[in-house]
């Protein structure tokens, strides 16, 4: 018996296997994007601490990567003759096959979207949380479309596997490709004939979506993209020399911290202790690694939330409001968010979002709090990217930055909310040696326009010449605090003789 190529071609003008193709077309569509959906919402759900959000997403996946898609849409078909209202929904052999395609998918779709909400780092989701972003604003900017572009190739391949899935739907009778084929070849017998026409329908959708899905994966890739400097006139900002007057260590009290003790297991890290920043004051803290200096930072924004003691920042209790009692409790996470607002924080590796571009990066904060519109807070981004020599770089992506210029994009965001304090956390030490004066040169800018700022740093220069007050640390507690002139004069402390002498040999 002669293969009959004629027949197969001709299959290709055939309006119902088009018909079918677009039913193919129509379902995979729409099962793959509400299964996605469901997917992100099953992965926020199995990420949640709320326990029971959990157990419930857990138990849906279990159950739903268990069953068979042939035992699905033989139910879902089923169901309207034992339960007459479900009618409605599942009336039809597309509806019931959508219902038991969502059902299926959204279970695989879920463990999907969980790798790339894992894959997004905590610095993400601690500089979100400092710049005063709320849990949805900033699962919805900042977690999720990272994720989405990490999960994008599993998510493609998952297409393509609900395209070849819909094949199965001929069982409950849907017009799709392979039932209006097997329909043909049941009248004249030329089963292979059929069935390569069939296949090559498949293939072509195959093809077809597996280009768009690569075209999507090249739009978010946000690496691939070429950004031409911005025509304003010059990089660095002109700098104005200024005599900064020494700060008296009295005033109005910022930042205020007594007795603030922190343990990890069994470590104390710190062990009690007091700090005070007054408004226009620049605080430095030093020390030996280890003795608790970035912990003790973190506190004063409760991104370390501390075990004892109190944190007050402009009189209010940091991660704590008092109850009806008189009792500190925990803030809710508006509150937090609203308190950390007003509180800047620099990381040591810039903490930058990769997916913005560098005035997205500074514009956010403001414009999801509702500190600025969306205008007001670009051209406050664009004026700030000024103040930090950036200007010209504003439509570029983080990757396209040295370390330097990253992190002066990261004190351009933080400043953008117009905080009260400045909290610096290393800020220097992921730089490279020649990219270090860059960094510092804005942060004395900063200290010249009077900003209140607590650093932590092992630039000893920095706490020479920018501070009004070092606080030296040592295993968890302050050791000694005073101006430089005298922390670092030949009266200061010994063991910061040592430490001074130590750090100058190693850098
Ligand atoms: N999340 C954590 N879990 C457990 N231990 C921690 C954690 N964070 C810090 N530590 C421990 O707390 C101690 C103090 O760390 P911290 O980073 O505050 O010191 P540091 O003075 O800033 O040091 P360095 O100058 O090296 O950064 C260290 O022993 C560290 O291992």
């Amino acid at each position: 018996m002669q293969f009959d190529w004629a027949y197969t071609f001709s299959l290709f003008l055939d309006p119902e296997l088009w018909q079918g193709a677009g039913i193919v077309v129509a379902l995979s569509v729409l099962a793959w994007t509400i299964a996605n959906v469901a997917g992100i919402i099953l992965a926020l759900m199995r990420e949640s601490r709320t326990r029971v959000l959990n157990i419930v997403a857990g138990l849906y996946i279990w159950l739903f990567r268990s069953l068979p898609l042939l035992v699905l849409l033989v139910f879902a078909y089923n169901i309207p003759q034992v339960f007459p209202p479900s009618q409605v929904i599942l009336g039809s052999s597309f509806n019931a096959a959508l219902v038991a395609m969502i059902l299926h998918e959204a279970a695989y779709m879920a463990e999907i979207h969980r790798g790339g909400l894992l894959s997004v780092g905590l610095d993400q989701r601690e500089a979100a949380k400092a710049l005063g972003l709320r849990y949805g604003q900033f699962q919805r900017r900042i977690v999720l479309p990272q994720a989405f572009r990490i999960s994008l190739p599993s998510l493609g391949n998952e297409f393509v596997s609900i395209l070849k899935l819909t094949s199965l739907a001929s069982v409950i009778s849907l017009p799709e490709i392979l039932l209006v084929g097997q329909r043909l070849y049941t009248q004249n017998f030329l089963v292979l004939e059929t069935l390569t026409a069939v296949a090559a329908f498949y293939v072509l959708l195959v093809t077809i979506f597996d280009q768009l899905r690569g075209l999507l994966e090249r739009h978010l890739d946000v690496t691939r993209r070429h950004t031409a400097l911005e025509n304003v006139s010059s990089d660095l900002p002109g700098r104005v020399e200024r005599i900064r007057e020494a700060h008296p260590h009295s005033g109005e009290k910022i930042v205020e911290a007594r007795g603030v003790t922190k343990t990890f297991g069994e470590n104390q890290v710190l062990k009690g202790v007091d700090l005070d920043v007054h408004r226009g004051e620049v605080v430095v803290v030093i020390g030996p690694s280890g003795s608790g200096k970035t912990t003790l930072v973190r506190t004063l924004n409760h991104l370390e939330p501390h075990d004892g003691g109190i944190v007050l920042v402009n009189g209010e209790t940091v991660g704590y409001r008092p109850g009806n009692d008189g009792r500190l409790i925990p803030r809710s996470d508006a509150s937090m968010a609203e308190q950390r607002s007003n509180i800047g924080m620099v990381f040591q590796r810039f903490n930058l979002f990769p997916h913005l571009s560098v005035l997205e990066n500074i514009a956010l904060a403001p414009q999801q709090t509702g500190l600025m519109g969306r205008e007001e807070a670009q051209e406050y981004a664009r004026t700030l990217l000024g103040r930090v020599g950036l200007a010209q770089h504003a439509s570029k992506y983080p990757h396209q930055l040295s370390g330097g210029q990253q992190q002066r994009v990261a004190i351009a965001r933080a400043l953008a909310m117009k905080p009260s304090v400045m909290l610096f956390d290393e800020p220097t030490s992921a730089l490279d040696p020649e990219l270090v004066a860059e960094v510092l040169e804005v942060i004395a800018d900063l200290a010249n326009d009077g900003m209140t700022m607590v650093i932590v740093t092992h630039e000893m220069k920095l706490a020479r010449d920018v501070a009004d007050w070092v606080v030296f640390m040592e295993d968890g507690n302050v050791v000694e605090a005073g101006p430089p002139a005298l922390i670092f004069g030949s009266e200061g402390h010994e063991r910061i003789q040592r430490f001074v002498r130590h750090v100058s040999n190693t850098v």
